[in-house]
This record gives C-alpha cells, sequence and structure tokens, in this order.
C-alpha cells in the first residue's frame, strides 16, 4: 500500500492495491497489519455510511470532545469530496491548521484523520457515498461542531456559499475562538 504525509504529519493518504481483472477489481481497503506497518495502530469499533445526493454538500467540522475523540479512516465509495482535518490539538504548533485532501472513487485513496482533528468535506459530485472508519463509538453528547468558514481558520473551500447544502447544526456551529475557550 501507498503511503503519502500531509503538511500536518499524523494526517496520513493512504492508497491501497486495488486489483483488476476483466471481471472488475479486488481491494484490501482495510487490513490491520498493512496499516499498522503505515502507523495506524489505531483499532476501529464502527463503520459509518453516508449518502450525499448534490455537489455541494459539506458536512463538519466535527468532533467528539475527550475521552470519546475519534480517529477516522475515510474513503469514498462513489463520487468525489474534498476533505478537511483541522489540528484542533490545544498545546499543537499548528494548532488551527487545515490538511485539504481530494479523496474520490477513481483514485481509490483514502484519508486517515487522527483524534484531536476536527473533519469535515464537501462533496465535490452528485451522489456521493463516503465511507469512514472510526476508533470510538458515536456519543452524541460529546459532538461539537466548530463552524466550516470561520475567519480564524479561513479553511479556502472551492464553491459559493451559495450553492452549498448544510445541516441546520452546522450552519450554526460555534466558532474556533469559543472552541478556543473550551478546552
Ligand atoms: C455521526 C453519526 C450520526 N448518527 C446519526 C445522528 C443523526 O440523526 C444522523 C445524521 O448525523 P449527522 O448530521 O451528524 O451526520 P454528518 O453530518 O454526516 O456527520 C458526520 O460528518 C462528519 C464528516 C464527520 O466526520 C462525523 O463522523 C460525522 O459527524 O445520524 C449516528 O447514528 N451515528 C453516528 O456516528
Amino acid at each position: 500500500m501507498k503511503l503519502e504525509s500531509l503538511e500536518i504529519p499524523e494526517v496520513k493518504l493512504l492508497f491501497p492495491k486495488k486489483f483488476e481483472d476483466e471481471r472488475g477489481f479486488f481491494s484490501e481497503t482495510y487490513n490491520q497489519d498493512v496499516f499498522a506497518k503505515a502507523g495506524i495502530t489505531q483499532g476501529f469499533v464502527q463503520d459509518n455510511h453516508s449518502l450525499s445526493k448534490t455537489a455541494g454538500v459539506l458536512r463538519g467540522l466535527h468532533f467528539q470532545r475527550e475521552p470519546f475523540s475519534q480517529d477516522k479512516l475515510v474513503r469514498v465509495l462513489r463520487g468525489r469530496i474534498l476533505d478537511v482535518a483541522v489540528d484542533i490539538r490545544p498545546n499543537s504548533p499548528t494548532l488551527g491548521k487545515s490538511v485539504i485532501a481530494e479523496i474520490n472513487a477513481d483514485d481509490w485513496n483514502q484519508i486517515f484523520v487522527p483524534r484531536g482533528f476536527a473533519h469535515g468535506f464537501l462533496t465535490l459530485a452528485p451522489d456521493t457515498e463516503v465511507v469512514y472508519k472510526v476508533s470510538r463509538p458515536y456519543t452524541p453528547s460529546a459532538e461539537q461542531t466548530i463552524l466550516w468558514n470561520d475567519p480564524d481558520l479561513a479553511i479556502d473551500w472551492p464553491m459559493d456559499e451559495s450553492r452549498l447544502v448544510l445541516s441546520a447544526k452546522d450552519a450554526n456551529a460555534m466558532s474556533f475562538k469559543d472552541y478556543l475557550k473550551m478546552v
């Protein structure tokens, strides 16, 4: 499996092998030993799957407070996303910095977003299906959302706000400044 580090090394891009033949393809999309060799030793306890019907669906920026924070291993079954991981670790030298990568079915790539990061994505195609493993279970009481277009984070989303589809929760999320007051 090919592995690439991004501007924040804890966030990793992975390219599992895809064996193609006249029938189609086979791919081990997760293998504990192979991923451990890539430095991903977290166990995963839950698989998630979301469908976004149009391009312009923006989900995020989400995280779960400690001790419920989740590592996430994200891939795209169909379509394309711009995936964003924001470093929200209070003592990190890259606090507030984002890593952005396109994850899509054609490239068959995955992104590993460790705990300590807020996560979100913007769909770039209709009928985009995202599946991802998480290392701790969903804990609604611990779920938090930081505003997708927070001025201090200054994430360069490549789509005009008027075209975005957001949940009410995400549209009314807290600012990064308010998050910093929490920690
Ligand atoms: C996350 C989650 C949600 N749900 C239920 C709760 C809601 O009734 C419904 C939709 O949840 P939500 O609007 O939070 O879904 P997304 O906006 O796709 O949230 C996800 O999007 C960003 C990109 C993430 O990184 C998180 O994993 C996750 O928060 O599914 C569950 O039952 N289990 C779960 O693990």
